[in-house]
């Protein structure tokens, strides 16, 4: 595959502005699949193989290197960086995608929109620094299409929402301003709410074609890597695998920005450590008494910064809060030994 340029790719000002001297003999390369010892990148002329110079965990689908054409020297600071947390409690993250300039969140209008995970995979999205977008597929099977839109819109004036048949190339044109020229787009989502459905109409690719070209490698068809495709509009898609298990970590900057009102009522509390339960002269108290502030948004919000916290917490903070809670059994154990007079 060839590609017209360097922009065509997705690179701008801030990936040059990253080279210095030491760099002349070297050439950008995007990556476009990570495996367990291997990258793929594109380049202006050529898909290369790539040997990379750090551990494959390092490395995103849509990241920027360096490379002589063999090796993946040095890897480029992102623009934006969608990570989640990996699986399990421990405190590391696991990079998802790289350089996406919009984060579609794919829902559909039936019992898969959810209001609370929506935003919550916003919040994830305005971390990473990507713009937030909703698809709605399945818009042809139902009256409320508009209905579903607007809720999703509500959330954030950040957000745009767009419902829309999958099925139907024309229609899944309309997300052409995410995936033109130079930009990469990339989609979120539970299983059967219509990705690969929008991915084939967003690249042109058949569903058959694929499932062969899937079959023949694997015996089934799965995904196993992120890949970032062309799209028949010029731009690119990063597509993931089911993220249905998504946790948010260290995303407290856009569960800020999302939840700004909430955060702006909280700094007028009398207490500055306010749990927005019972303390007096407590403004979000206040705010949810007068109707000012809906109850279901602040208890989605409560949720959030607690999950992110919860999450945000460093193997070393795991460990400090689970000794003092060892010692504080141990504490209330000898009090009602005490007590009892043993
Ligand atoms: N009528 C209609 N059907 C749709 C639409 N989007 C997806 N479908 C159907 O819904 C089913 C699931 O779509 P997929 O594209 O496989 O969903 P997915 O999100 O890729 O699911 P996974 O592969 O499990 O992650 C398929 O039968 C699609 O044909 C839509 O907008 N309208
Ligand atoms: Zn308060």
């Amino acid at each position: 595959m060839t590609h017209a340029s360097l922009a065509d790719l997705g690179w701008s000002d801030h990936f040059a502005r990253q080279l210095t001297d030491a760099d002349t003999a070297l050439f950008p390369a995007r990556i476009s699949e990570v495996h367990r010892s291997q990258l793929v990148a594109l380049t202006q002329d050529a898909d290369l193989r790539l040997t990379p110079a750090e551990p494959t965990g390092h490395y995103a689908v849509g990241d920027w290197v360096l490379t002589d054409g063999a090796t993946a020297f040095r890897r480029l600071e992102p623009v934006t960086d969608l990570s989640r947390k990996a699986a399990g409690h421990v405190a590391s993250d696991q990079r998802i995608a790289a350089n996406v300039d919009t984060v579609a969140v794919v829902t559909s209008c039936n019992d898969d929109f959810n209001i609370a995970r929506l935003e919550r995979y916003v919040a994830l999205i305005l971390a990473s620094g990507a713009l937030p977008l909703v698809v709605l597929t399945k818009a042809d099977l139902t009256d409320d299409a508009e209905d579903f839109r607007r809720q999703a819109e509500r959330l954030s004036p950040l957000l745009t929402a767009i419902a829309l048949n999958a099925k139907d190339r024309d229609d899944v044109a309309r997300l052409k301003p995410w995936c033109g020229e130079g930009q990469t787009l990339a989609l979120l989502g539970s299983s059967g709410v219509g990705k690969t459905t929008l991915r084939n109409a967003l690249t042109g690719e058949e569903a058959s074609t694929q499932t062969v070209r899937e079959d023949d490698a694997k015996g089934r068809h799965t995904t196993t890597y992120r890949a970032l495709r062309r799209t028949r509009f010029g731009g690119w898609l990063i597509d993931t695998p089911g993220m249905r298990e998504l946790q948010l970590s260290g995303t407290s900057e856009g569960i800020d920005e999302l939840f700004d009102d909430i955060e702006e009522l909280a700094a007028q509390c009398k207490f500055s450590d306010c749990a927005h339960a019972s303390e007096p002269g407590c403004a979000v108290k206040a705010a949810l008494a007068s109707g000012q502030l809906d109850t279901d948004r602040f208890h989605r919000w409560q949720k959030l910064k607690r999950e992110d916290a919860y999450n945000s917490e460093s193997v070393a903070d795991t460990r400090a809060r689970q000794k003092s809670f060892g010692k504080m059994v141990k504490g209330a154990m000898a009090d009602a030994s005490k007590k009892r007079g043993y």
